[in-house]
C-alpha cells in the first residue's frame, strides 16, 4: 500500500509519524512555506513541535504527488473537507480515501464519510476516528481507534495496513455511527469545558457527558447509526477523552467561555461549527438537542455562561 496523508496539521502529521513505522508515507501540506519548513527542520514546528519527522516521511506541497499513491488519509478541518475534495476530485478517483476529520458540514449537514462517497464516488471511502490526541499518536503511545468502511473487505484491508504496534484499529461497516460519534463528542466537550470553567464542578460534568451521550444516541437513531458504534471508541470512547482533558481544543474553548477569557481564534475547534449544523439537523428531524442548542448559543455569544446552566436546569422534569 502506498500511503499519503493530506493535511499537515497536528493530526495529519501525527498519523504520518505513526504510519511511517510501517513504511514510506507522503505528507502533503497545502502551504509551500510550511512544507519547506518541515523539510528543513524535519519537524512540524507550528502544529506538532518536538516530534521528529523520520526518513520514511516525504513532505511535499505538490498535490500531484498524491496521484501515485493508492491510499490517502485526509486530515483537513471538517469545514474545509468539501472544498478540498471538490478541488482535487480528479486525482482522487479510484483510490482508498480515509477521512480523519471530525465534524458535520454546515452547508450540506453531511458527515465526513458521506462527503467522500458523494464527491468522489469511484473511490473507496472510509473514516478513521476515536479517542486520540495527535501528540499521543505521534509519540507511539498505545491508542485504539475505529476504522469504518461500508465495504467490509476494503475495511479489513485498511485495518491491517493502518494498524501499528501502538495504534490498534477496530473495524466496523457503520460509517454513519463512526462519523457522528467523532463529530458530536466535540460539541459536548465544549459544554463540559464551560461547566468546569464556570465552576459548576465535576458532578455537573458527569451529568453533561451522560445527557450529551443521550443526544448523540437520539440523533444517531434518526440518522441510522448503530447504537453499538456510538457506545464504542468513536462515540463513548472519544467523548470520555475529550470531555475530561485540557489537551482537547474543544474542551479548552469551553473552559475559556466559562471563565470569560479570550481564546485564540486560529485554533481548530470543530465543535463550534458542528453545533450550528446540529441546530439545523434538530429542526429538520424535529429533535430535542438541548445541550447542543446551549453550546451553539454560547459559541455564538448569544448566551452568557451564567445563564447556560439555568437554561438546562429549568427544563421540565422527565424520565431518564
Ligand atoms: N489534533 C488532534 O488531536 C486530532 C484531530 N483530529 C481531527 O483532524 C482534523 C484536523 O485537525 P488538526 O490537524 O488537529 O488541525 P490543525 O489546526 O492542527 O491543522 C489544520 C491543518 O489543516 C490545514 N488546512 C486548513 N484548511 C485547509 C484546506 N482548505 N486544504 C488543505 N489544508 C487545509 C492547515 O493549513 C493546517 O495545517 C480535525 O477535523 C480534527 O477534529 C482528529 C483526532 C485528533
Ligand atoms: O479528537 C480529538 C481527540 O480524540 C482531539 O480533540 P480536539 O479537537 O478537541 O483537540
Amino acid at each position: 500500500m502506498k500511503i499519503g496523508v493530506a493535511g499537515a496539521g497536528a493530526f495529519g502529521t501525527a498519523l504520518a509519524v505513526a504510519l511511517s513505522s510501517n513504511g514510506p508515507v507522503t505528507l502533503w501540506a497545502r502551504d509551500r512555506d510550511q512544507s519547506r519548513d518541515m523539510q528543513n527542520h524535519r519537524e512540524n514546528r507550528r502544529r506538532l513541535p518536538d516530534v521528529a519527522l523520520g526518513p520514511n516521511i516525504s513532505i511535499t506541497s505538490d498535490i500531484e504527488s498524491l496521484s501515485a499513491l493508492d491510499t490517502i488519509l485526509v486530515a483537513v478541518p471538517a469545514q474545509t473537507l468539501r472544498g478540498w475534495l471538490t478541488e482535487h476530485r480528479a486525482l482522487l478517483g479510484g483510490k482508498r480515501l480515509v477521512s480523519c476529520s471530525k465534524g458535520i458540514d454546515l452547508e450540506t449537514l453531511k458527515g465526513t464519510g458521506a462527503q467522500l462517497a458523494e464527491l468522489v464516488p469511484d473511490a473507496s471511502a472510509a473514516v478513521l476516528t476515536g479517542p486520540s490526541f495527535a501528540v499521543d499518536i505521534a509519540r507511539h503511545l498505545p491508542t485504539a481507534l475505529t476504522l469504518a468502511c461500508a465495504d467490509a473487505d476494503d475495511g479489513e484491508y485498511l485495518q491491517s495496513c493502518l494498524s501499528t504496534p501502538a495504534l490498534r484499529l477496530y473495524r466496523t461497516t457503520d460509517v454513519i455511527g463512526a462519523e457522528l460519534g467523532g463529530a458530536l463528542k466535540n460539541v459536548i466537550a465544549i459544554a463540559c469545558g464551560v461547566c468546569i470553567g464556570a465552576g459548576y464542578g465535576e458532578s455537573a460534568r458527569a451529568a453533561l457527558m451522560t445527557r450529551g451521550f443521550a443526544e448523540m444516541r437520539r440523533l444517531g437513531d434518526v440518522l441510522g447509526a448503530q447504537p453499538e458504534t456510538l457506545a464504542g471508541l468513536s462515540g463513548f470512547g472519544d467523548l470520555a477523552l475529550t470531555c475530561t482533558s485540557d489537551k482537547s481544543r474543544n474542551y479548552r474553548f469551553g473552559l475559556s467561555i466559562g471563565r470569560n477569557e479570550p481564546f485564540d481564534p486560529s485554533t481548530t475547534v470543530e465543535g463550534a461549527a458542528t453545533a450550528a449544523a446540529l441546530i439545523k439537523l434538530a429542526r429538520h428531524h424535529d429533535l430535542d438537542l438541548p445541550i447542543s442548542t446551549v453550546v451553539h448559543a454560547l459559541a455564538t455569544k448569544e448566551m452568557a455562561p451564567e445563564t447556560a446552566l439555568g437554561a438546562l436546569l429549568s427544563r421540565p422534569l422527565k424520565e431518564e
